[in-house]
C-alpha cells in the first residue's frame, strides 16, 4: 500500500531561537532547501505572535505550539492564532478525542476554506523512549501508543500526525496514505542525537514514508546552515 504511494519528502526547518534576526537569517539561508519554516514555543514565548508572522514572512508557517488543554480552551486558542495564517499547527493527541474534535471545529470555523492549516496531532514525542513513556504511566510499547494515538487523532478530525521515523510504516499500515506524516528526530549521519531518542537519517525517514521531516539543530548549529540544509534536501531527493 504505502510502497505504491508516489511521494516526495520535504524539509521543514525548525527556527528554534529567541532572536528574530537569527530566525530570519536561518529562514533565508534555508529558503532554497526547505518547504516550510517551523516556529515554536521558544520563539513565540520570547517574541510574541506578531513576531512569528514577521519572521515567517512569505514562507509557509508550521506553527508548533503543541496545544494541550480542555477542549474549550484549545478551540479558543486556535481562534486567536487564525490571524497568523499558519499552514500547519500542532496539538497533542493525548488531549483526547473531545479536544481534537474541538480543534477541528475551531479550524473549520476560524479559517476561510482554502486557508485552513493542517491540524497535526503529536503522538509520542521523539525525545521519549520506552522507559520514559512507561514512567508517565503508559504501559504500552512506544509503537503501540503511537498507533493508538494516531488512530484516535485521525478519527477525531486531525489531518496528520507528528511521529518518529520508527513508527511511519506502522502508521501507514494502520491508517493508509491519508495522514500527513511529519517526522522530527532526524539526524544526518554523524550528527549528535542530543535529547532526541527515536532518530533516523533523512533518507531513512524518506524511505519509511515521511511526508515532511523536521530538522532544527543539525542545520541551525552547523557551521554553514545553508550548505547543511542543501545537503539534507539533496539526500531527500537522491
Ligand atoms: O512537534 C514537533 O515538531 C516535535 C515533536 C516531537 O515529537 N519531537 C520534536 O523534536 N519536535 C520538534 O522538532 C524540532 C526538532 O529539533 P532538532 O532536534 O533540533 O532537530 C524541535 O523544534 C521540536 O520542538
Amino acid at each position: 500500500m504505502s510502497a505504491a504511494r508516489p511521494r516526495s519528502t520535504r524539509l521543514i526547518v525548525a527556527l528554534d531561537t529567541k532572536d528574530p534576526a537569527q530566525a530570519v537569517a536561518w529562514r533565508e539561508a534555508t529558503a532554497a532547501s526547505a518547504g516550510a519554516v517551523k516556529l515554536g514555543l521558544e520563539f513565540t514565548y520570547a517574541q510574541g505572535l506578531d513576531a512569528v508572522r514577521d519572521v515567517a514572512g512569505t514562507r509557509p508557517l508550521f506553527l508548533d505550539l503543541k496545544l494541550h488543554d480542555i477542549p474549550n480552551t484549545v478551540a479558543s486558542a486556535i481562534g486567536s492564532l487564525a490571524r497568523l495564517r499558519p499552514a500547519m499547527l500542532t496539538i497533542h493527541a493525548a488531549g483526547g478525542r473531545a479536544m481534537i474534535a474541538a480543534a477541528r471545529r475551531a479550524i473549520d470555523e476560524s479559517f476561510p476554506s482554502g486557508e485552513r492549516p493542517l491540524l497535526l496531532a503529536v503522538t509520542v514525542l521523539t525525545s521519549l523512549d520506552a522507559t520514559a513513556l512507561h514512567e508517565t504511566g503508559v504501559e504500552s510499547d512506544v509503537a503501540d501508543q503511537v498507533v493508538r494515538l494516531g488512530r484516535l487523532a485521525m478519527s477525531a478530525g486531525a489531518d496528520g500526525l507528528v511521529c518518529s521515523s520508527h513508527e511511519i510504516r506502522l502508521l501507514r499500515d494502520a491508517l493508509g496514505d491519508d495522514p500527513v506524516l511529519v517526522v522530527p528526530g532526524i539526524r544526518p549521519a554523524g550528527s549528535a542525537a542530543g535529547d532526541q531518542k527515536r532518530i533516523m537519517t533523512p533518507a531513512q525517514a524518506r524511505d519509511a514514508g515521511a511526508d515532511w521531516i523536521v530538522v532544527g539543530r543539525p542545520i541551525t548549529r552547523a557551521a554553514d546552515p545553508a550548505a547543511q540544509a542543501a545537503a539534507i534536501a539533496a539526500e531527500l531527493s537522491a
